[in-house]
């Protein structure tokens, strides 16, 4: 059973990693930064009331030290503001940047990658790796830094609410006390009273955002197979399905934004009543007191800005509800997609390097990923050099029986044993990289592991000597060459990789009776001590094997 991992345990790692110093480091100079920037706000609140008083008092002589004062302050603000943003997107970029290398080396590693899409285990692993993490590292770090400047203010406007308020009788509602400090009471029921509305009203939005991210990511999927597969379905005239398809997938989207609006309309309606209502009372509970003459009108201002600043910091969770649910959803679909890859591998087919020189099959079964049989095969023992046909019915698991001797296929039982040495599995369809024709020629090798007359040679036996001056030349290789040429490619890359164990699923069906003949005398004559495994229907190809496993 896999279970989620909490938000916590998602943000942790790079705070304890071998970069935490200078994660830490850089927090911490953006807290002081930010600190300047509420030490700032206090000292201009307290210019506020000098500066009106000065006013109100006529005292012509206060104004131009105020001025040069409040310059002062101005520069300060604008120095730590700035530089806090400066450092706050270098420490997004770094902390992203670590988390993202770690999630492709878990999605890369052990095939997991393969794991997840072969057995559907997470939907869209590209949208959490390229967008998720993003989103948790931008939005944690400007939500955890705004959430700490918002308490420093809290605390700080608190202080002075409660120097400045004064007492508050209680005699109107009958009773004979007085209440201290009764503006801050007012701000913090109000902040508090306006975050649990606002939670009421808007966490159906986390779930909605969640879906959001999915919907987007499918229709971008959608759209990216359509540009692959352009030519195919331009021949299958499949403009109209296709297109359908993607309007479908974009209905989605557009619905769920429906309820996005909705519940980002009451979001802001209740954030817009609570900011004006809030404006206005401070004025209110404030006003008495100036016209009982207890405090000036400059002490009236202060006040107002006291409790509005107040008010605002400790609204931090009801302004940022929206980016709080965005969050939210990230982290959930991350927790899930890190869930699936700390799943450990599914224990049924056993591949073990065996000392031995040959490769043994014991009782294996192959099954689907839901654990419904597929086939059973025979044991087999294959001697080096030898060379197998694998035949038997269309969608009986010859093809399943390769991705198990790769280890890509644990579904199932029994038991493999493979003989130390290189391998090389070539599919119907080789994968072509991008880049040059050198880049796909030598994949899964660095081009520069091979030198041009190589490269040149191998495309001179596989009949591909036309192509020898374009080996440098980029290009969408997987578009511009024939499929026949493609497997040729894929022929000549088993030349010059030279591997020990090769495994070929109808690895030449593309190709004329005469080019497959070729490629096939290739293997003998410059590959003879390799082992090879095909998986081919071509009756022609028996004369180049001279062991049979029949399945079905
Ligand atoms: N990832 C998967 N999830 C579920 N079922 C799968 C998956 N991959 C393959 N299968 C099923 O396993 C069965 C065997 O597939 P396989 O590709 O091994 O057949 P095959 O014998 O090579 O067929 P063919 O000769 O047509 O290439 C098929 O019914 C296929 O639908």
């Amino acid at each position: 059973m896999k279970t989620t991992p909490s938000p916590w345990q998602l943000i942790r790692p790079y705070w304890s990693s071998e970069e935490k110093w200078r994660a830490w480091g850089l927090l911490a100079l953006i807290i002081v930064l930010d600190l300047g920037t509420v030490y700032c706000a206090v000292q201009i609140s307290t210019w506020q009331k000098n500066f009106f008083d000065a006013l109100s008092e006529y005292q012509r002589e206060l104004i131009s030290p105020l001025m040069w004062r409040l310059a002062g302050l101005i520069a300060l603000t604008t120095f730590c503001a700035t530089f806090s943003i400066f450092f706050r997107q270098l420490l997004e970029i770094r902390w992203r940047s670590w988390v993202t290398e770690d999630y492709l080396a878990r999605w890369t590693r052990k095939h997991a990658y393969q794991r997840i899409e072969s057995a559907r285990l997470a939907d869209n692993p590209d949208q959490r790796i390229a967008e998720d993490l993003a989103l948790m590292a931008g939005k944690t770090l400007d939500l955890g830094l705004g959430l700490l400047k918002n308490l420093v203010n809290a605390v700080s406007f608190a202080v002075i609410l409660w120097g400045l308020s004064g007492s508050l009788p209680l005699t109107a509602i009958g009773l004979d006390i007085e209440l201290p400090g009764y503006m801050l009471w007012a701000a913090i029921l109000y902040a508090a009273l306006g975050s649990w509305l606002m939670e009421k009203i808007g966490k159906p939005m986390v779930g909605l955002d969640y879906r959001q991210q999915q919907y987007e990511a499918d229709f971008r999927y959608l759209l990216v197979r359509m540009r692959e597969n352009a030519e195919q379905i331009a021949f299958y005239r499949g403009e109209a399905i296709e297109h359908n398809r993607l309007r479908n997938a974009f209905h989605a989207i557009r619905q769920n934004w429906r309820g996005l609006m909705t519940y980002t309309k009451r979001v802001a309606f209740t954030e817009s009543v609570y900011i004006e209502v809030g404006s206005i009372l401070p004025y209110l509970i404030s006003i008495p007191r100036y016209f009982a003459k207890q405090i000036t009108i400059g002490g009236v201002m202060q006040l107002s800005v006291g409790f509005s600043r107040l008010r605002t910091a400790l609204s931090w969770f009801l302004f940022n509800y929206k980016e709080l649910a965005l969050l939210r959803s990230a982290l959930r679909r991350l927790g899930e997609f890190d869930a699936v890859l700390r799943q450990p591998q599914v224990s049924g087919i056993r591949l073990v390097q065996s000392e031995h020189a040959n490769l043994r099959t014991h009782g294996l079964n192959l099954q689907r990923p839901d654990g419904s049989p597929l086939s059973a095969i025979a044991d087999i023992e294959v001697r080096p050099g030898e060379r197998w046909l694998v035949r038997g019915p269309s969608g009986i698991g010859k093809s399943t029986l390769l991705r198990a001797l790769a280890g890509l296929w644990p579904y199932g039982d029994g038991r493999i044993e493979l003989p130390r040495g290189s391998q090389l599995f070539l599919p119907q369809k080789s994968y072509l990289p991008p880049g040059s024709l050198k880049d796909a020629l030598c994949y899964p090798a660095a081009a520069e592991t091979f030198d041009d007359a190589q490269c040149a040679r191998a495309l001179g036996l596989v009949q591909l000597p036309q192509y020898t001056k374009r080996l440098h030349e980029s290009d969408h290789w997987e578009k511009r060459l024939s499929p026949g040429e493609q497997q040729r490619l894929a022929f000549a890359r088993v030349l010059l990789h030279r591997p020990d164990y090769l495994f070929l699923d109808e690895a030449s069906s593309a190709l004329d009776a005469q080019n497959e003949d070729n490629l096939y005398r290739l293997l003998d004559e410059h590959l003879p001590a390799s082992t090879v495994v095909s998986v081919a229907h071509h009756a022609s190809l028996e004369r180049y094997h001279q062991r049979r496993l029949d399945i079905g």
